[in-house]
């Protein structure tokens, strides 16, 4: 079955498990915090690779110590869906090794 938005009640379920990430204007999104600015680079080519993996692509905001995450799914109109949690899930599991917070 092709992917659906989820609903508001799902989102909510979904961000339970995904501490950090809040969703705005209908985009998954989180901040994460480094020690410097190439170890914030360094995460942003790491969650490249896992994008391309799952060919799931958030937009990503390289700061001086920081590194944000927004996504939602262009095929359903810019929605959240279950690719998007996935991919949430797949950052989280990856960013502590960066020391990212
Ligand atoms: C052809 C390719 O599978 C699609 O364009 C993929 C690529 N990455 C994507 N990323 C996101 N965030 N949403 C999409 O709908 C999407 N579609």
């Amino acid at each position: 079955m092709a992917v659906q938005p989820l609903a508001p009640e799902e989102i909510e379920d979904r961000l339970a498990g995904l501490p950090g990430w809040s969703v705005d204007e209908d985009r998954l999104t989180r901040t994460y915090r480094l020690g410097s600015h190439i170890a914030a680079a360094a995460l942003v080519m790491h969650i490249a690779r896992v994008q391309d993996e799952l060919d799931h692509h958030s937009d990503l905001t390289l700061g001086y110590h920081s590194v944000t995450v927004s996504v939602h799914t262009h095929s359903v109109g810019g929605k959240v869906t279950e690719l998007d949690v996935e991919l949430a899930r797949r950052v989280s599991d990856l960013a502590p090794a960066h020391g990212a917070s």
